[in-house]
């Protein structure tokens, strides 16, 4: 296992084309922009060197024996689904954001079921493949990017009715040591901080769509492949002298638009090729451990919580029977949103490969309650924490000797507080419920693993109705 020292190190060594703002970036890993980024990932080995942390945070594998970061792992029982569930509140609250590392988890677990699924119909060969690599990355201790969204272009065409065919990732040429891929992969959770690249279709596919039914890996600075950094509301603030307006000191969240340009793919890291009906079933399994994996936004929760409840002590409000109520209720939501990412664990069931995966339509109901909870908590976070949330000048008008000290007396609340650390603790549910971290707090949570309709569709698709129907009918006396 790597050190989170160790990973910092395997980043720099990586020859990353980044575009950030119009510019390429020459060096990556220390942009002041992207960093917070790279601190979030580097926490996931960070604590997995803590003692405190290690049955969270490692396990042994199936395949070696050896210890190897969880995040690296196919989950072998429900007891490893419900572990997931309780690492990623843990790192949510430890990093207050999107820590990135779930994405390449939870690929690497859906391509263990359907690689063996494929090989089970085909006699082929990607089961041995997979798992070949599978155990370089925990050897290494990797992070994987999990790639699945396209572009997409016109949502109401299927990939090969689009006007431009490479709004949908696609093979497009055939050769006898691999194949060559053109398209693009959007909104990349933590893209520049991996070493790999996992790519999966995004969509179920039909036979005209059999180009585009493709998944493979590759290192992340792969020739080829072209990074477009995504912004984020108030980002800049990272690039200002003090600390205290960008609400979250050491952590942030990254998305980026991935280019791959006629990438070159050996065929031993090819893991889906044109048999088209298994695109849908990768699509769904890797969906439904995502949904299962947004018990991130329980910690991000946990720390919205206790920076709502603070800033209500500091303005002398928090023995009001309304704001304990409102807090009480974030609560409620908060850990309802760990109940649905527990319970989709404790269902899990194993596939035919061995590996366990989580109850599909229990998964659904959680993220679907994740499309909506986040943005109620922070609603009442907003609520408690008063105007000042957004009105607030900068820290350069808190330290100004024309002006400090007007702001120094007219934002002074109670007693217990000084005015700097009302600031902070203002600035910090700024920065979840409207900054930088909102992406991943709130529309994230709306889209991320699959817009809301994505979920009712499975969950439509899951729940049994003749049983429901069969119940009802039983006991009112209907006899058909
Ligand atoms: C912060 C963030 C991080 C993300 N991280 C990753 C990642 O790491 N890896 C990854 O692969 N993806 C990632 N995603 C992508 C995520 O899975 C997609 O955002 C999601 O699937 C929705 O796709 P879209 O954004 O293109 O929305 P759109 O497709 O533009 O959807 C917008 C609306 O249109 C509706 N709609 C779209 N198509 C149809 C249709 N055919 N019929 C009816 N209604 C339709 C949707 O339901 C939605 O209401 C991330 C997204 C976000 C916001």
């Amino acid at each position: 296992m790597k050190t989170g020292i160790e990973y910092e190190d395997s980043l720099r060594k990586l020859n990353l084309q980044v575009f950030l703002f119009g510019k390429k970036v020459a060096n990556v890993v220390d942009d002041p922009i992207i960093r917070p980024s790279m601190n979030a990932v580097k926490l996931t080995y960070e604590l997995a060197e803590k003692p405190e942390y290690e049955d969270l945070m490692t396990v042994s594998s199936h395949l070696t024996g050896k210890k190897i970061n969880r995040f690296t792992h196919i989950h072998q029982t429900t007891e490893d689904l419900v572990k997931k569930t309780k690492m990623e509140r843990l790192l949510g609250a430890k990093s207050g954001c999107c820590f990135q590392r779930c994405v390449g988890m939870d690929a690497l677990n859906a391509l263990s079921i359907t690689t063996y699924n494929i090989d089970k119909k085909y006699g082929s060969d990607y089961n041995r493949r997979f798992l070949r690599y599978l155990e370089y990355v925990q050897e290494e201790d990797l992070v994987c990017d999990g790639a699945m969204t396209d572009p997409k272009g016109d949502r109401s065409l299927p990939p090969h009715q689009q006007a431009d065919p490479d709004l949908f990732l696609r093979v497009v040429e055939e050769r006898e040591d691999g194949m060559v891929v053109r398209g693009a992969k959007a909104h990349q959770t933590g893209a520049l901080n991996s070493h790999e690249i996992i790519v999966m279709p995004t969509i179920s596919m039909g036979e005209k769509d059999k180009d585009y039914a493709v998944s493979f890996a590759l290192p992340s600075d792969a020739q080829g492949i072209t990074y477009i950094y995504g912004r984020q509301s108030c980002d800049t603030r990272k690039l200002e002298k003090g600390t205290i307006d960008r609400g979250n000191q050491c952590y942030g969240g990254h998305e980026a638009l991935v280019v791959f340009d006629d990438v070159f793919v050996p065929w031993d890291r090819v893991f889906l090729f044109k048999e088209f009906e298994f695109a849908g079933e990768l699509v769904e399994n890797f969906a439904s451990y995502h949904r299962q994996s947004y018990a991130c936004k329980v910690g991000v929760g946990d720390v919205l919580i206790g920076a709502s409840q603070v800033a209500a002590e500091y303005n002398g409000v928090h023995k009001v029977s309304h704001i304990k109520d409102k807090i009480i209720e974030m609560n409620h939501l908060n850990e309802t949103l760990f109940c649905g990412s527990l319970a989709c664990a404790c269902e899990g069931s194993r596939q035919p490969s061995g590996t366990y995966l989580v109850n599909t339509l229990l998964a659904n109901v959680c993220k679907q309650n994740v499309t909506r909870f986040p943005y109620e908590i922070a609603r009442l976070a907003q609520d408690i924490a008063g105007g000042l949330m957004v009105t607030m000048p900068a820290e350069d008008d808190f330290n100004s000797p024309d002006v400090g000290h007007w702001l120094r007396k007219y934002y002074a609340a109670s007693s217990s507080a000084s005015v700097e650390n009302r600031m902070r603790i203002l600035r910090l549910i700024e920065n979840i419920t409207l900054g930088t971290a909102a992406v991943g707090y709130l529309t994230e949570s709306m889209h991320g693993a699959g817009s809301p309709q994505a979920q009712r569709i499975m969950i439509a698709r899951q729940v049994n109705m003749d049983e429901k129907k069969k119940t009802a009918k039983h006991l009112c006396g209907i006899v058909e």
